[in-house]
């Protein structure tokens, strides 16, 4: 079963199945009276916590002192409710702190990555080199015996645990299609951290959480059993230091908060396994580290001539190069020049390698990472892309260029369905209700020809076809009325029926919005279906260009022969290619 199957089930049925966990249920059954007991503690509890009868000290359980009574006289039951709120507390300021200081910090250096995370890393690796104990011992000489200060310095110094689960979770999606996906739709970072990746991360920060608190509990116990805590207050930690004392006189008293300590304890580490079982199915999606991009930079922007600015999408003397750390670069796009006019498929083809993904992300304004525009420029609808901003490159993501991919399953995010993959960019980029982005999306669907839209609107990537997968992704790319259309091969991985279907739903698209559509492909067989034109890429340069009727039947260049007498030799016949006027009539 693929990580998409896994995932989308599982976040449905958490609850369901936590709640059919014994383990879940029970442990926090325990861990919830135990909250509840100590946070009532002002109510229920029958006695003063410190309120002193040295005349009774050590007197056994009875009526109205169900515990009995400590060295000092005082009700044990009402100190066991009462110290259970410190150490509770404690363990939850060292918690918060732990998550303030490491999960921000994971999330930026995982999906950032750069010199951010390079330093971070290094404070992180700091913080766990340092022996906690000494530590924790060298700040109550300082700073005083209480322990909330105590468990603030624990929470940073058990702060790296986040910050490594979280750096490594987001760093291993930064690369997932569908992120990049998001990216092209125009939405910004924090959206994409926010929606995405802290969702994929939420699990194991949940079950992180759990385990820290029964540490820091165990912790702050163990400081306080050894006198090192606030002798003060009443917690557990305290008690069981005073019981111990007096063992021998009344080896009860160490009974009560032992228990405490231990169920609590206890609860905490069934609790996380419980919940790594129950949420850890829906984790983060195997990551193939794919694609990291950038944005496509490269010394200033190139300034927009007039004639740029009547086409749709004018290319010029673009070069993109991947620089070698010796100076060197190697150059995969070599000073091309392309155009696209509204209403207007233009396909590029070329073998493998030969630069056409490079120049449609370089359309996008985003590269891999390490590749940039050495010259030339990118104008879309006049405006340049090549050394654009992001906020720039933002707004035009989405709404005035859209990207269709090639992999249809893996730039749908499992863990959301389609409906949500519609919503975000219309309720995001056109500010549209949640109510109409939904009536849009349907209409989207519709529009891409699935008639079953209520269902393909509720369903996960899991639960529809390749082919349908493909419509959505398309259907999403037009739904914030795009100029221009990027399809990156949108049909290489899809059987020849639907790969037929998707082809005509792009002209059909072409025909009744007027949009520019550059269509990469490798396969001349869709430029014949579908363009008005080609560029045929060679090695990073166009080898040839014209009307496709042009270039497929009367090819100039040897290369396009060759790519032609490769089809012809290597692919069944289908049929003498006419244009597509007279295929449509
Ligand atoms: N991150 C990268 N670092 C260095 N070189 C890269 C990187 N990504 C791509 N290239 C190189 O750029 C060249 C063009 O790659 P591109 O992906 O544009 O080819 P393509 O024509 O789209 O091929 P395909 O159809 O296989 O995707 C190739 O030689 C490739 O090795």
């Amino acid at each position: 079963m693929d990580t998409a199957s896994r995932n989308a089930p599982a976040r449905r049925g958490a609850v369901r199945r936590f709640a059919a966990s014994p383990r879940a249920v029970v442990s926090a059954l325990v861990l919830g009276t135990i909250v509840v007991l100590v946070a009532l503690a002002p109510v229920i509890a029958p006695h003063d916590p410190n309120t002193a009868d040295l005349g009774r000290a050590f007197d056994p359980p009875e009526a109205g002192h169900p515990l009995g009574l400590d060295p000092a006289g005082r009700d044990v039951w009402s100190r066991l409710l009462h110290g259970g709120r410190f150490t509770l507390a404690g363990a939850a300021v060292a918690v918060a702190v732990a998550l303030a200081a490491g999960v921000p910090a994971g999330l930026a250096a995982g999906y950032r990555g750069g010199w951010f995370d390079t330093l971070a890393d290094w404070w992180f690796n700091l913080t766990m080199a340092l022996p906690a104990m000494v530590v924790l011992l060298a700040s109550r000489a300082v700073l005083g015996p209480t322990v909330w200060t105590l468990m603030v310095i624990l929470g940073l110094l058990v702060a790296p645990s986040f910050f490594r689960l979280v750096r490594s979770t987001v760093a291993a999606m930064r690369g997932e299609l569908y992120v990049d996906a998001a990216r092209v739709f125009g939405l910004s970072d924090t959206r994409i951290m926010g929606r995405h990746v802290l969702v994929v991360v939420r699990a194991p920060i949940i079950i992180q959480t759990a385990l820290v608190a029964g540490m820091a509990i165990g912790l702050q116990a163990g400081l306080e059993f050894l006198g090192i805590g606030s002798g003060d207050l009443p917690t557990w930690g305290a008690m069981l230091n005073e019981a111990f004392t007096n063992v021998h006189r009344d080896p009860l008293l160490m009974l009560w908060p032992g228990l405490a300590l231990g169920l609590t304890s206890a609860a905490l580490v069934l609790l996380a396994s419980a919940l790594r079982d129950v949420l850890e199915d829906r984790g983060a999606p195997a990551a193939t580290g794919r694609r990291a991009r950038s944005r496509a930079t490269g010394g200033p922007a190139p300034s927009v001539s007039a004639e740029d600015r009547t086409a749709l999408l004018s290319v010029r003397g673009l070069t993109i190069a991947y620089p070698h750390d010796d100076g060197s670069a190697k150059q995969v796009v070599n000073g091309i020049d392309l155009e696209v006019r509204r209403g207007e498929i233009l396909g590029l083809v070329g073998e493998s390698g030969s630069g056409k993904t490079q120049t449609a992300f370089s359309v996008l304004g985003l590269l891999p990472e390490g590749g940039r525009v050495e010259k030339g420029s990118v104008t879309v609808d006049g405006q340049q892309i090549v050394g654009a901003g992001e906020r720039t490159l933002r707004r035009l993501r989405g709404s005035t260029v859209a990207y269709v991919p090639q992999e249809p399953m893996s730039n749908l995010d499992p863990a959301f369905t389609v409906g949500d993959h519609l919503t975000e960019p219309l309720r995001h980029k056109l500010g549209l209700s949640r109510a109409r982005a939904r009536e849009r999306a349907l209409e989207l669907l519709r529009q891409v020809e699935i008639s079953d839209a209520e269902r393909v609107l509720a369903s996960y990537p899991h639960q529809i076809s390749g082919g349908m997968a493909q419509r959505v992704l398309i259907a999403g790319a037009v739904s914030c009325d795009p100029d221009l259309l990027v399809a990156d091969e949108p049909t290489t991985a899809l059987d020849v029926t639907v790969q037929a279907e998707i082809l005509a739903l792009l002209r059909s698209l072409r025909t009744e919005r007027g949009m520019g559509v550059l269509l990469v492909t490798h396969d001349l067989g869709v430029v014949a279906d579908v363009c008005d034109r080609v560029a045929v890429l060679r090695e990073g340069r166009i080898v040839e260009h014209g009307s496709a009727e042009r270039v497929l039947t009367a090819p100039e260049a040897p290369y396009t022969r060759d790519l032609l007498d490769a089809v012809l030799d290597n692919t069944p016949a289908r049929g003498p290619w006419r244009p597509r006027e007279e295929e449509t009539r």
